[in-house]
């Protein structure tokens, strides 16, 4: 919610317009949470996680007290005002000093006026604080576990509970429960004060409240439902923009223009029928509020007018009684407005809850078994079967064993799916085996640290991931202490000084969204230019050289021929020709290994490496 829409909601209080805008601003929250809610399907009814909140907001517990200060002086200098009127037309209308009267109520305005000021100052630096730590302590968390938890939560869907959760329940500490105690303060104290002015009248006020009240709530609530599907219509026209637009070659390479601009026109039609019933709605929820809240007004002064004509009350005490049953009646539909926003809340800490509370499942033993020093780089796979937690019915790895020698050099090679990319799964630690071990320097990754594992690994996965940051820091991103020599001297041995120095701020140009603004080739190229910098005993290299042409291809294959030296190397190739050096090549399918030996050995056999050698060679 926008500053401006929390300070509408945080000055909602007698006007009788105000039910209206009550309502409107509870909308707002509704359209912007409701798809999210849906979406991960877990509503809470109780407001108990919002607990969570006031733990957060405790660390902060200066501007808690100022804040329920603020609070209590506002809720007691907006009481005081009918009670200045009372007083002004019936003293100082008849001989009182009129002119002091009118003194302590501009007294009186200055102290709400600045009393609101800080309340929503504090309030708010409060909500955001709250969320500026949850945020941070949600990501900390998220950052922490395992590929796996990302493959079973949609990203999608976590970094929307990040922004989306986390803006709920910014709106509701920032503003619903501040209006929700200013409004318990306003009817408790109010509803006091009128049984001093009038007792009877008050009765009629209390049957009468809840008479235009609830139809109100009720109807509010219609809209709000409606509003949610409008907005759940605009959602749709969002995506739609963005799908087509993402693949606006395709759209345009097959000359399908105009049947997506039509697909469009129809959902832009669905959005206004959508919204023609919800204004037709709110139409009748403003004449029926008007009516009502107007209406009872009327018939209060009415009563009170003849109360006043037989003598019974003053002027004045008919004037404050007004005034405060206004505040009191606008109260009572603030507070059952907010109840529904609390809830709403509640729903968004509880999920933001449960992505703080998820402990990853790959983490350090307690004790972690120490890697020897210097690392050696061997790795031994034995009688590994694992199956990927997606896709529990389907072995990845069959009783897969093979132990690599340090310094050694394996390719790996075979169809599709055999396996292949799993292995650096495991050696990364992503996933642990459900049968067999994964050992690193002889050392069982389940009971070593797995910093202290990825810190002996440089991988150039299939897909080369960079950031949306400047060439230098996607270059260091596995050590950042190398300075603009050693990065020059990987990126020339990856062979991709040529094009880094002709970026137009050299090492400084930010490569965009996922490297967006670098060539598959050269993004491959930074990629391995990365590996190389961060210097480690085992490399893993998965297609590495899938992107480049030919020539590139063998500059950068002579580099990586250096860098494989004295490191225990594991490439993974579709093309033959690059694992020709290999110290050994294993042959993988459905899992296990079918074959190992050099090349030449297994070109000799009639094995599945002889076939696929035939079928790229000859
Ligand atoms: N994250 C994952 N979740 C579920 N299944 C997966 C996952 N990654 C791979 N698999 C499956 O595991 C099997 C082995 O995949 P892997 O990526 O190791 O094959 P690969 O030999 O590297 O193949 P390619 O040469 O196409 O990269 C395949 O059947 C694949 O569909």
């Amino acid at each position: 919610m926008t500053e401006h829409a929390r300070a509408d909601n945080e000055g909602s209080g007698a006007d009788p317009g105000d039910l209206e805008r009550v309502s409107d601003s509870e909308t707002e929250t509704g359209r912007k949470d409701a798809g999210k809610e849906e979406a991960s399907g877990s509503k809470t009814r109780s407001i108990g996680p919002l607990f969570m909140l006031l733990g957060a907001a405790r660390k902060y517990p200066g501007r808690l007290v100022g804040a329920g200060c603020a609070l209590v002086t506002t809720a007691a200098a907006t009481l005081a005002i009918p009670n200045f009127f009372k007083l002004v037309i019936d003293r100082g209308f008849d001989g009182g000093d009129i002119n002091r009267w009118f003194e302590y109520l501009l007294l009186l305005v200055v102290v709400l006026a600045i009393g609101t000021a800080f309340r929503f100052y504090l309030v708010s630096w409060l909500a955001e604080r709250v969320v500026a730590d949850l945020r941070v302590k949600v990501y900390d968390n998220l950052v922490t576990l395992p590929p796996s938890f990302f493959e079973e939560n949609n990203p999608r869907e976590i970094s929307s509970r990040m922004t989306a959760d986390t803006a709920i329940i910014e709106q509701v500490v920032g503003s619903t429960i501040s209006v929700a105690l200013r409004n318990l303060l306003t009817v408790i104290g109010g509803t006091i004060y009128l049984f001093i002015l009038a007792p009877m009248l008050t009765v009629w006020l209390l049957v009468a409240i809840p008479i235009v009240i609830i139809p109100i709530v009720l109807m509010g609530r219609r809209v709000r439902n409606l509003s949610r599907s409008s907005q759940d219509r605009i959602a749709d026209i969002g995506a739609m923009v963005s799908e087509v637009l993402g693949g606006i070659r395709i759209v345009q390479v097959f000359n399908q223009q105009g049947r997506e601009a039509g697909r469009f026109g129809e959902a832009v039609e669905r959005s206004f029928a959508t919204a023609k019933s919800r204004i037709w709605f709110r139409a009748i929820l403003t004449a029926l509020a008007m009516a009502l809240v107007l209406g009872a007004l009327v018939g209060l002064m009415w009563r009170g007018a003849l109360d006043v004509e037989a003598g019974h009350i003053t002027g004045g005490t008919i004037a404050a009684f007004v005034i405060t049953a206004g505040l009191v009646g606008g109260a009572f539909g603030a507070l059952a407005e907010v109840y529904g926003n609390l809830l709403r809340a509640s729903g968004a800490a509880q999920r933001l809850g449960e992505l703080l509370a998820t402990t990853p499942a790959i983490a350090a033993p307690a004790r972690p078994q120490e890697l020897p020093t210097p690392a050696r780089g061997s790795i031994a796979f034995q009688n590994v079967t694992f199956r990927y937690p997606t896709r529990p019915e389907d072995k990845a790895l069959n009783d897969f064993s093979l132990v690599i020698e340090p310094g050694e050099t394996v390719a790996i090679v075979g169809p599709s799916g055999a396996g292949k990319s799993t292995l650096f799964q495991l050696i990364a630690r992503f996933y642990d085996p459900q049968v067999g071990s994964v050992r690193v320097d002889g050392i069982d990754l389940t009971r070593a640290d797995p910093i202290a594992v990825r810190d002996r690994l440089a991988l150039v996965p299939q897909e080369s991931t960079l950031f949306n940051a400047s060439a230098r820091d996607n270059l260091r991103y596995g050590a950042w202490e190398a300075d603009d020599d050693a990065i020059w001297k990987a990126a020339r041995a990856a062979n991709a000084e040529q094009f880094l120095k002709a970026l137009p701020n050299g090492l400084d140009t930010v490569i965009g969204d996922a490297g967006a603004r670098l060539s598959g080739g050269q993004r491959q190229r930074v990629a391995i230019a990365r590996a190389l910098l961060r210097d480690a005993p085992i490399l893993l290299l998965d297609e590495a050289t899938s992107a480049l042409d030919a020539q590139s291809e063998q500059l950068v294959q002579s580099a990586l021929e250096t860098l494989m030296k004295g490191r225990t190397t594991i490439v993974i190739a579709h093309r033959l020709a690059t694992v020709r050096a290999a110290d050994r090549i294993v042959v993988m399918e459905d899992g296990r290994i079918v074959e190992q030996g050099t090349h030449a050995e297994l070109s000799a056999n009639s094995g599945l490496y002889a076939s696929l050698a035939a079928l790229q060679f000859e």
